[in-house]
């Protein structure tokens, strides 16, 4: 992401002004100089970098801070404060409610993704228990209700559309009518766009509105879109209530900030960002994670969010204890293997780690190492009960069994031979994890147990790993971040 750039030029300015002997006005007008600088090359909204700018000083106050304290820090914390409040407009996001029929209705120019941004909504929120259904209310483009019908059909979801009806706000009614009786209860309806903001499109948006009553309308717009976001958000809320944002295509080239910084022109939050055409290259968004990770300082809140949301917490206690007590098998190692593929692309888990990045993971591997895991699981799924719930490693000693697992599940002998390698890795693994204490999220680690564990992860880690963590001492931060984010919910299936 472009984006990352311009949290190492804001850190370069923060440490310039570090490095000064004396830290006054003028080293505080050079750094805010050079941090607004980047900010509009990021194509963020003019009028808000100046107003950055001010809001700085004004709360820093430089000249009369106290003799002893350290004016770095105050105005490091000034720039993320005033970073986080650019991006976050303070207005809460309409939340889904279980047990009633949501509808959030889909808005934005043609190509900014509304489509796939739709699909991506509907599939996160189908992980957390929601039943998606989405409608296609968009008569103007040929193709549109194919295309949700595709993406549909992929991530099992249903969907309601026409070929013959031409009037939008017509299908939308009649498709959120169907869903709501079938209590489903979160209906998506994706809308047409236009190549530009004109009166037609506005027009058509407004009947659909008033057809189906969304509770939540989302503001869809791409990522590289520049200083024109601003007018482009401004004419979208103009003409319907816009409750929330979803920004695109913030992977890639995309400068992003003009977009980000358009929050301002709906008064409502970002909700997600759009990192991939994937349908799980797809973040939740808050403006404090965000900003943390932008500036290199992690989003440990982020990642624990991932891992509970892919470990249901009644689930939580289960593995624990397993692994805790328990011996490893083939059944933990798959349900671990369906835990991270739950969880989507690594590097973006690794980014969250404060003091790792996404590039900790090379550029392709993230695709390679889910097909490994994919083709794994099929060969497990061709394993009895019996070899599942093995303990003892024996059994899959005998050549016919691994033949028969290999032909079962259609795949060559040598990855049958590299699943057991991974296998007994991650079994090693396994039995060092056991060893550790204090990850049940209940009551304080002491200082001993955790040098004991930090001196056992240091063994189990590979010392690559290890250096780009920043070292022992980087793991035992990483450790207290731990505990005060309330523990470890039980194990870490990535790190196999
Ligand atoms: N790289 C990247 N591509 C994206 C992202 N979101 C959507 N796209 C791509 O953007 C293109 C346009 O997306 P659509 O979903 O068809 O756009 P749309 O806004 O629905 O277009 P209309 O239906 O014509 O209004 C497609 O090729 C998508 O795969 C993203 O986050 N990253």
């Amino acid at each position: 992401m472009v984006l990352a750039e311009l949290g190492s030029k804001i850190n370069h300015a923060l440490r310039n002004m570090g490095t000064a002997s004396v830290v006054d006005e003028q080293a505080l007008d050079a750094c805010l100089k050079e941090i607004a600088t980047a900010l509009i090359q990021a194509d963020v909204n003019i009028k808000m970098v100046k107003q950055l700018r001010d809001n700085v000083k004004r709360q820093v106050q430089i000249e009369d801070l106290a003799a002893g304290l350290n004016k770095k820090r105050v105005i490091e914390k000034a720039v993320f404060s005033e970073l986080c409040s650019m991006l976050d407009p303070s207005t809460e996001p309409y939340e889904l409610k279980k047990g009633k029929s949501n509808v959030v209705m889909f808005v934005g120019l043609q190509g900014n993704g509304k489509t796939t941004t739709c699909t991506k909504y509907a599939y996160a929120n189908k992980r957390k228990g929601y039943r998606p259904a989405m409608i296609c209310a968009d008569t103007f483009r040929a193709g549109a209700f194919d295309q949700l019908k595709q993406n549909c059909t992929k991530a099992g979801i249903p969907f309601y559309g026409s070929y013959t009806e031409t009037d939008p706000a017509a299908i939308a009614q009649a498709g959120v009518d169907r869903f709501r009786q079938e209590k489903y209860d979160l209906i998506i309806v994706d809308t047409s766009g236009r190549h530009k903001q004109e009166d037609a499109l506005f027009e058509e948006m407004r009947e659909i509105e008033e057809a189906v009553q969304p509770d939540c309308i989302v503001f869809v717009i791409d990522g590289s879109v520049g200083q024109a976001a601003y007018d482009q958000a401004l004419a979208f809320k103009k003409t319907v209530p816009v409750g929330a944002v979803i920004v695109t295509k913030l992977d890639g080239h995309a400068k992003g900030g003009g977009a980000l910084s358009a929050v301002a022109a709906t008064d409502s939050p970002i909700i997600y960002i759009g990192t991939g055409e994937h349908i799980d290259q797809f973040e939740h968004f808050e403006a404090k994670s965000f900003v943390s990770r932008l500036l290199g300082l992690g989003d440990w809140h982020g990642f624990m969010d991932k891992i509970t949301d892919v470990i249901p917490e009644d689930q939580q206690p289960d593995l624990i204890e397993k692994l805790q007590g328990g011996t490893f098998t083939m059944r933990i190692l798959y349900e671990q293997y369906a835990n991270i593929m739950k969880m989507g692309p690594m590097s973006q888990v690794m980014s969250m780690i404060p003091g790792l990045g996404g590039d900790i993971i090379p550029k392709g591997a993230d695709e390679a190492s889910h097909e490994r895991m994919k083709h794994f699981m099929t060969v497990m799924d061709s394993m009895t009960d019996a070899e599942l719930d093995a303990t003892d490693m024996k059994i899959f000693q005998e050549e016919s069994r691994l033949r028969r697992i290999a032909m079962g599940s259609g795949r060559p002998a040598r990855e049958v031979g590299s699943l057991m390698q991974e296998f007994k890795k991650m079994s090693m693994m396994w039995g060092k994890m056991k060893g550790l204490k204090g990850f049940s999220g209940k009551g304080g680690m002491s200082a001993l147990t955790q040098r004991q564990n930090i001196n056992q992860m240091t063994k189990m880690l590979p010392p690559g790993l290890l250096n780009q963590m920043g070292g022992a001492g980087a793991l035992q931060n990483l450790m207290r971040q731990m505990e005060s984010g309330g523990g470890f919910p039980g194990g870490f299936p990535g790190l196999g």
